[in-house]
């Protein structure tokens, strides 16, 4: 049966399942490159070589041996992952970046760009060409007036502070005009020049992959050259909203460039939709879920947030060098907590607001004056730019003031230093830092964030994060957000990251430690390579009680509240005291019906007493009793892992979305992450899960507000609470009818069968109990007031089409099969014939939560109402009757 697959099918029918198919072939090829690694970071990480570090013989037509030939990939960026040093007339120091581009290991990849050096003699191109060669690289020879035009001008000076919503340079109009204009043009001239080598060293097949805002120009002139060649291209930085955008006077000729591309990709979801709707609005052209289309032709436009190599910087934690370094940092910061800032050089990056913050912090928190340190690391940048030198001189004034407001003779609060650090210092203070402080004011997405992360696995310190970094959508939900802008917010964070306790500081770290070890540079290039590489592009991209939403802390309907604090299930304090009240009470008997798994109920609920029903009622137990399983021998869950699997795909894709595997279920929940792109991504699973290789397996599948549910078919809140009533009864031995039934949650539409398992035939008379709780006059102001639901008159619809009982019409329905029957024990038979269940028609209280529409015959909005309701019931019930 299909539903059996734990894999994609070999021949993958849809893009889905050839995405699925090609994840599983990377996580199981993973293991293998593994094991070679160890010897040279570049190499090994960029390119495929043999055990003594050559590259292995290649030919044309593939490698030496048998193996399959490899997808060509040129990666084209303005800098090559390898700056060259100029030695002598044909000689060059090679230095590699240690935060350059990402590698590929799967593909054979030549990168393209600039060296970094001005090389304008023959001689030198060669030697220089010959050299990079030897680590697959090929440089494109920029000339200094070029450089200046086209990179200072150009791209740093008006592209990279009005993608970072910095406005465009204010300089005189004339001037600005004229030099807009050679800027422009040179970028253009630039951008030819890039497209020229790839033309020259391209082939038939290869994927091209071009990088970044200085090459916005690049699709277009190779699309013109050759319009079979398959051409991605990813923004590094954010994209900024249309408004923006719109300023730039060149606005449509660089989108139209980009979108001749066939693949466009972004950090995140908001800044996809930022370039779509600039497309719409200032081309005109339809923006569609998948991309832009103009003309028939087809751009996809998508998210594809980056990674970092996370297992290079663990494995170089365990080196001799990188522990004596960790060992002197220690020694020096011995007796101080240690928070750490690594920045280049950036207007974008927040310094100055970050180190204000910082003094804030001290101003308002003299016990913390001798015990903290903020190691500022600046590594220069664009040093040729005028804006960046005063920002130099700017943040070296405020540090100055600062040390000489809080220093002693032996000790500074702030360390600030103008330059870059090696690999291994790096990874050594990432390690020993206690707080880590990224306060970008715009940030594509923030690799220094994820770096820190990776070197925490023993400290697990805590990392402060601008919600403007596109690292914010992933991480945000173990970090501690913040505006960097609100240097009041920021300081009080710094203060609450200090004081945290080391049960918190691990929660968020694991999260945060799961994402960047799972998110890596790896499967962030090799997905988008494989979705480029393909022609045709088709991704996007619980009386009785429920717990969640019913008897938890109220959350934030937006889904911006902190998601590492809500993801653990909490009893509402508030409720604490009249569910012990109303569980003491011998008449009342409270059920805990929930989806959730055993152990979160036995967390929250195990000290009252009372009946607790995990998984939809699959699991039932008396908090005085062990766990007993009402689940049929015959319950086919042979559908969980295809299922996980498809699951683990949209959970790596959708940032702060998670998903949750129970015995016999498995949610997504997309609460956390951006709206709309959730319901995008909701959109293709679901469209998956119904047409794709486990169509026909015995699933159900529901979609919540902002979750998907699968379960084993039949399992609902209502199909259980039948069996659960049988127990009780049997348990209680009781006789006499049960007075009322209150029965509160937030269902799912399935579930929502529970609210009839209890509607009685029609009002008669009211017991005390209900009037009191119906009638206005002698209702306390604590208690809410009940709204009747629109939909109860689909409840009276229902009695009224009723010729059998409930329990004549169930008992009817178990003569025939029925796979819930546990074996040899007959529940019904537990209360079959008895009168426990003659409900009086107006002692039943079925009650929605913060639902519109719903079978239930009462409305309670918020989750202060059951508060009040439940306080209210648990005073009646303890007091003497009037
Ligand atoms: O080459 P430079 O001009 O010295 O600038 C360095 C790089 O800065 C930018 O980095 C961006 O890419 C990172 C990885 O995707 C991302 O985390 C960060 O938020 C971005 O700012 C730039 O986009 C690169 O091209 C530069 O090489
Ligand atoms: O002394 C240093 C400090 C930082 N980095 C690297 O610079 C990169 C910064 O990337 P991020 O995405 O945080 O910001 P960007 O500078 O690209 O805007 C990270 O990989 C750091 O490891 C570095 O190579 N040397």
């Amino acid at each position: 049966m299909q539903g059996n697959n734990h894999c994609p099918p070999l021949t993958p029918r849809s893009r889905l399942e050839r995405l699925l198919r090609e994840r599983e072939v990377r996580k199981s090829s993973r293991y293998t490159q593994s094991t070679e690694d160890g010897r040279d970071e570049l190499y090994n990480d960029s390119f495929f070589v043999s055990e003594n570090g050559n590259e292995e013989e290649f030919t044309e037509t593939g490698f030496a041996d048998d193996r399959p030939r490899k997808q060509r990939l040129l990666v084209v960026a303005n800098r090559l992952p390898v700056s060259a040093v100029r030695e002598g007339v044909d000689s060059y120091h090679l230095e590699i970046s240690v935060g350059g581009l990402v590698s590929v290991k799967e593909f054979d990849t030549r990168w393209i760009g600039w060296a970094g050096v001005n090389v304008p003699d023959e001689v030198g191109q060669k030697a220089l060409t010959k050299a990079l060669a030897e680590m697959r690289c090929i440089p494109v020879f920029l000339d200094e007036e070029i450089v200046n035009e086209y990179y200072n001008g150009y791209c740093n000076n008006i592209l990279w502070p009005l993608f970072h919503y910095l406005g465009l340079p204010q300089e005189d109009r004339l001037a600005t005009t004229r030099s807009f204009q050679t800027q422009f043009d040179a970028y253009k001239k630039a951008n030819q020049m890039f497209a020229d080598v790839v033309n020259q060293h391209y082939q038939d097949g290869d994927v091209v992959w071009c990088h970044d805002y200085h090459l916005m120009f690049l699709p277009r002139c190779l699309k013109e050259y050759n319009d079979k060649m398959k051409v991605g291209w990813f923004l590094h930085t954010p994209f900024p909203s249309s408004e923006i955008h719109r300023t730039l006077p060149s606005r449509s000729e660089l989108l139209r460039s980009v979108l001749a591309a066939d693949l466009v990709g972004f950090h995140t979801y908001d800044y996809a939709r930022h370039f779509v709707s600039a497309c719409t609005r200032i081309l005109g052209i339809e923006g569609t879920p998948e991309g832009v289309e103009d003309q028939g032709r087809l751009t996809r436009v998508a998210a594809f947030p980056i990674g970092i190599d996370s297992e290079r910087f663990i494995r170089a934690l365990a080196l001799p060098e990188v522990q004596t370094h960790m060992k002197e940092l220690k020694e020096r910061f011995a007796g101080r907590k240690v928070m750490l800032g690594v920045d280049r050089l950036d207007m974008i990056k927040g310094i100055p607001q970050k180190i204000l913050a910082f003094e804030k912090f001290l101003e308002e928190n003299s016990h913390w004056h001798d015990k903290v340190v903020l190691l500022q690391i600046a590594v220069p940048s664009r040093t040729d730019c005028p804006e960046y030198q005063k920002l130099t001189s700017q943040v070296h004034e405020i540090v100055g003031r600062i040390n000489g407001r809080f220093g002693t003779l032996t000790a500074v609060p702030i360390h600030h230093l103008d330059r870059s650090l090696d690999f291994h210092a790096l990874c050594a203070l990432y390690a020993v830092t206690d707080v880590a402080l990224v306060t970008s004011l715009r940030d594509g997405m923030n690799l220094v964030s994820y770096e820190f992360v990776a070197c925490q696995a023993s400290k697990k310190g805590v990392l402060i994060l601008s919600e403007f970094a596109g690292a914010a959508q992933s991480l945000g939900a173990g970090a501690i957000l913040v505006n960097p802008w609100n240097i009041t917010e920021v300081a009080a964070s710094i203060g609450y990251a200090l004081d945290m306790p080391a049960d918190e500081r691990e929660k968020r770290h694991q999260f945060n430690f799961k994402h960047v070890t799972t998110h890596t540079s790896q499967e962030w290039a090799a997905t988008f390579v494989s979705s480029s590489s393909q022609t045709l592009y088709h991704f996007a991209t619980t009386g009785l009680q429920g717990f969640n939403a019913t008897l938890t802390e109220p959350v934030d309907a937006l889904g911006r509240g902190d998601q590492i604090k809500e993801l653990e299930l909490k009893v509402h304090p508030d409720l604490k005291e009249p569910l012990k009240k109303l569980s003491d009470d011998p008449k009342t008997t409270i059920v805990v019906l929930s989806g959730s798994g055993r152990a979160v109920l036995d967390k929250n609920f195990g000290e009252y007493n009372m009946w607790l029903a995990a998984e939809n009622g699959m699991f039932l137990r008396l908090t005085s009793s062990e766990w007993m399983t009402t689940m049929p021998e015959n319950l086919n869950m042979d559908w969980v892992d295809s299922v996980k699997h498809v699951f683990e795909y949209f959970t790596e894709r959708t940032p702060r979305s998670h998903f949750e595997l129970r015995e016999t279920s498995i949610i997504w929940n997309y609460k956390y992450a951006d709206v709309e792109f959730g319901r995008l991504q909701a959109r293709d699973l679901l469209q998956h899960l119904w047409t794709g290789p486990i169509s026909n397996a015995s699933l159900d599948v529901f979609q919540g507000g902002r979750s998907v549910e699968v379960r084993a078919v039949g399992v609902s809140k209502g199909a259980a609470i039948d069996r659960i009533l049988g127990e009780i009864v049997h348990n209680k031995g009781m006789k006499e009818p049960i007075d009322y039934v209150l029965c509160i949650g937030h269902f799912l539409a399935k579930d929502e069968d529970v609210y009839k398992f209890f509607e009685p035939e029609l009002p008669t008379e009211s017991s005390p109990m209900a009037k009191a709780m119906l009638s206005n006059s002698s209702r306390p102001s604590s208690l809410p007031r009940f709204s009747s639901s629109k939909s109860s008159s689909k409840a009276s619809h229902y009695k009224k089409q009723r010729s059998l009982s409930n329990l004549e019409r169930r008992a009817i329905e178990r003569t025939t099969s029925d796979p819930w029957r546990p074996p040899g024990r007959d529940r019904m038979s537990l209360y079959e014939g008895s009168s426990v269940l003659d409900l009086k028609g107006d002692n039943y209280f079925s009650c929605a939560v913060s639902r519109k529409r719903s079978s239930a015959r009462y409305l309670l909005k918020t989750s202060h109402d059951i508060v009040n309701l439940l306080s209210d019931l648990a005073d009646r019930s303890s007091s003497p009757p009037t």
